[in-house]
């Protein structure tokens, strides 16, 4: 990793059965890439049934611990879990009063109240001291139980009562709120096909919303400790709330579907928090995660729909002399954008993906053939005869993107090849979708707009970024960056392709 690994320290209790508290912070700040380090409020005897026993350090113990974390260590960020009583609870108050002086640590409070099992894990005295302990965080946690008590009301029972209750929470208490679905009805009864609804939720309303499919699982223990030490590392690593809420998520969800190949226990077993390391998935990174990457370049697509061309051929007021120029043009470019396809081809390690970027080369040139006849099919329309296919000249626009292609192909490794090709796949389909659906039988390129949706190029789309997001996430830093360059710049020429304007 070249950034600086993030410290992230865990004020928690012990589970010994490993599922939660600092057991399930710790494996979690190591998935997520952090360096994990706990500070002891209790020690649980537990196991995935549920809390037979707990014993509590002297509150000053905790100060002790923590004191001396904080006198050697850099802290970037802390995940408070359990907290069973009013003086553990001033006293890591207190600790992080004198620490959130200046650029403190970001501070995620997970108000632990109740284990998955139904045991008391709080004095209900303490409640109070926890209300009080918000004014100390950037982001709370609670499950809906917890959400309930902390304004004193009834636990919401939708999942749309469940964000109005964590936006006045977020207001009373002037942080964000993470208002958690795995409460919502269907919890832990292992049903298929629910959704688990997670929301970022500021004083001004949701931040991030994401409706993640609902595992179905009954080894949820820990999920709620994992999650807040997963978000305090993926904050101290991104920045930003709801960079880390994304790959947070992403990455319990599939802790959650890898945790049935974990044999830990009888009852509600943990996560499987380092599944993804083992089998070779990197740490999450929404920098690898090409939704991120459509995200991105949001502005751009919504620029490219605004382009006089675009406008003018699904409306259908485009000159014919600006369309024949349009064709020609994408024919020049689709002969030297199969070549790049080749090169994809040779450099594929894989006979299935040689196979693919093979087809797609040739479809290209059939595609250009198909282009050309309709260029001349045009051009007699007007009663005059096109240059032929080697004959016309390409435009500056068209001569920037093949060349941004070609060094990519010169010089760039599959994952950069594959990158740089990707977005003419991917705009042309999500442009084509809005082009097919503004086609109507009386429009003057019904044809040409009917090409442009075809599930043929659905499939061939979605497999080129399948390809593409399997690359990125196994590319070492410096080769993602230097795909999500080649990316974005092919973006930028798409833009300026559409954009250019006849001679
Ligand atoms: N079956 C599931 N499938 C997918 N995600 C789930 C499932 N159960 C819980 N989650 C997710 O786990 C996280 C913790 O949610 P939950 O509401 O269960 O909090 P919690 O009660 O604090 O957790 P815990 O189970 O540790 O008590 C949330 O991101 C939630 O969406
Ligand atoms: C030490 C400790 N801390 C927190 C929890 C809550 O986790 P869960 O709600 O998943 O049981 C727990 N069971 N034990």
């Amino acid at each position: 990793m070249p950034e600086t690994t993030p410290n992230i320290l865990s004020i928690a209790g012990s589970d010994p059965s490993g599922g939660a508290g600092i057991q399930a912070d710790l494996k979690s700040i190591a998935a997520c890439g952090g360096y994990g380090m706990a500070a002891l409020t209790a020690l649980t005897a537990q196991n995935t049934h549920g809390v037979t026993g707990v014993h509590l350090p002297p509150a000053d113990f905790v100060t002790a611990q923590l004191d001396a974390v904080a006198a050697d260590v850099r802290v970037d960020a802390v995940k408070i879990g359990m907290l069973a009583n009013v003086e553990t609870i001033e006293a890591v108050g207190a600790w992080l009063a004198a620490q959130r002086t200046g650029s403190g640590p970001a501070v995620v409070l997970d108000p632990v109240m109740v284990a998955t099992s139904g045991d008391r894990l709080t004095d209900d005295d303490a409640v109070a001291a926890l209300r009080y302990l918000l004014s100390h965080a950037d982001l709370v946690t609670p499950n809906l139980p917890e959400l309930a008590v902390l304004l004193d009301t009834e636990p919401a029972a939708t999942w749309a009562d469940a964000l109005e209750q964590a936006q006045r929470l977020a207001t009373q208490a002037d942080l964000l709120v993470l208002a958690k679905g795995g409460h919502l009805a269907g919890h832990d009864d292992g049903a298929a096909g629910g959704r688990c609804p997670d929301a970022l939720v500021g004083p001004d309303g949701v931040v991030l919303e994401l409706d993640d499919e609902r595992v179905a699982t009954t080894n949820t223990h820990g999920t709620g400790c994992s999650l807040s030490s997963a978000m305090a590392t993926l904050y101290a690593r991104f920045g930003d709330w709801p960079t880390a809420l994304r790959a947070a998520k992403g990455w319990l969800t599939q802790a959650l579907r890898d945790a049935d190949s974990l044999d830990v226990g009888t009852g509600h077993g943990p996560v499987n928090h380092l599944g993804q390391l083992w089998d070779g998935r990197s740490v999450p990174d929404p920098r690898a995660d090409l939704a991120h990457w459509w995200e991105l370049i949001g502005d751009l697509r919504a620029r490219i729909d605004g382009v006089w061309f675009v406008k003018e051929l699904a409306d259908g007021s485009l000159a014919r002399a600006d369309f024949e120029h349009y064709l020609a043009q994408d024919s020049i470019y689709l002969r030297t954008y199969s070549k790049v396809l080749s090169k994809a081809a040779q450099l594929a390690p894989t006979l299935a993906e040689q196979q693919f970027w093979a087809k797609s080369a040739s479809e290209c040139l059939e595609m250009e053939l198909g282009l050309h006849e309709a260029r001349l099919a045009e051009a007699e329309a007007r009663g005059e005869t096109p240059a032929g296919p080697d004959g016309a000249p390409a435009s500056p626009e068209t001569r920037s993107y093949l060349n941004h292609l070609l060094s990519a192909a010169a010089v760039g490794s599959y994952p950069v090849v594959a990158a740089a090709v990707l977005p003419c796949y991917w705009l042309y389909q999500d442009i084509g979708t809005r082009l097919a659906a503004a086609n109507r039988p009386d429009h003057p390129y019904a044809d040409w707009l009917g090409l442009y949706s075809s599930p043929e190029f659905d499939a061939a789309t979605r497999q080129a970024i399948d390809i593409t997001q399997r690359l990125a996430r196994q590319a070492p830093p410096a080769e993602r960056e230097a795909m999500l360059d080649a990316y974005l710049e092919s973006s930028r020429q798409e833009m300026d392709f559409f954009a250019q304007r006849r001679p």
